[in-house]
């Protein structure tokens, strides 16, 4: 079984692929500090906890923090006896190669969501991942990831304005129901959401607009079913693109070296 992380500069997720199916999937925050016998623990917990037998012979990685690769790596040998795939580096081939300026690092979690779009889509698409950031990154046809945007992420812009105004509280994101707030909540949670709904919808049609053929627009990450209702922001919204992703990544690797 293959072993699939995600790190993200919030959270990491851990989720286990059969071949077929995720058969389960558990996050935690990201934490540099957190050693290999600490993933350890806390993903065999889940894991017992959850009746799951796993069979890890393979683990692949993407981490958008450089730190917290070698502890993953030190868990992947020490715990699983193989050595993981991490995006990025040159042992690990990509389908289609990226097309951006020449010595940019493409974030791994933009080259897994552009890989899993083009499996998914054919190309042609822009992926709107909610994350730490709001990124959006596009697919031209033949896969390639080409560039993309990317934008403060929602709790990222929450926290701002409650960090930067002294009369201003944290709130959550939710959906309000007019745009004039009545209260300074209600006023923050319009600034964010329908700001939100304001910058994919002017993102979205400015790159369509750049762009020389027709686009499908897929959503992702934690936030993204927040917009789904009735704005047709999106054609699709799929919860685990980068995750497919790393799977679709991982088969290719395999499939090159036999
Ligand atoms: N209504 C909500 N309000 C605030 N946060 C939410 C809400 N719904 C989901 N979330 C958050 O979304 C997160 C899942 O999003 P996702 O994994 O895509 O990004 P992330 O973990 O925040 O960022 P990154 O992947 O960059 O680390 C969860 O941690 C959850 O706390
Ligand atoms: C944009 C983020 C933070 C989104 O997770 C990540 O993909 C990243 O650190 N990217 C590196 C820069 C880039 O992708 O152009
Ligand atoms: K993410």
């Amino acid at each position: 079984m293959l072993l699939c992380i995600d790190t993200g500069n919030t959270n990491t997720v851990f989720a286990l692929w059969d071949g077929d199916e995720f058969l389960c999937t558990f996050r935690c925050a990201t934490e540099w500090q957190r050693t290999a016998d600490q993933y350890f623990v806390w993903w065999s917990t889940l894991l017992h906890h959850n009746k799951i037998e796993a069979q890890i012979d393979e683990v692949i990685i993407s981490s958008t923090v450089p730190r917290v690769v070698f502890n993953l790596r030190v868990m992947a040998d020490r715990y699983f006896n193989t050595r993981p795939y991490v995006i990025g580096k040159a042992d690990c081939l990509l389908p289609i190669s990226p097309r951006v300026d020449a010595g940019t690092q493409v974030g791994p979690d933009r080259l897994a969501n552009a890989t899993a779009a083009f499996d998914r889509h054919g190309g042609d698409v822009v992926v709107v991942d909610f994350g730490t950031a709001t990124n959006f990154d596009v697919v031209a046809h033949d896969g390639a990831y080409v560039g993309g945007v990317i934008a403060p992420g929602i709790n990222l812009s929450l926290e701002a304005l409650h960090q930067a105004a002294a009369a201003l509280p944290h709130v959550d994101i939710t959906k309000p129901q007019t745009v004039i707030g009545t209260n300074t909540v209600a006023c923050i949670q319009s600034g964010i959401f329908w700001g939100y709904v304001g910058l994919i919808n002017g993102l979205c049609e400015r790159i369509k607009g750049e762009y020389d053929r027709p686009m499908k627009v897929v959503g992702t990450g934690g936030l993204a079913p927040l917009f789904s209702s009735g704005y047709a922001l999106f054609d699709t919204i799929e919860d685990d693109l980068t995750m497919h992703g790393l799977t679709v990544i991982h088969r290719y690797n395999k499939d090159q070296n036999n």
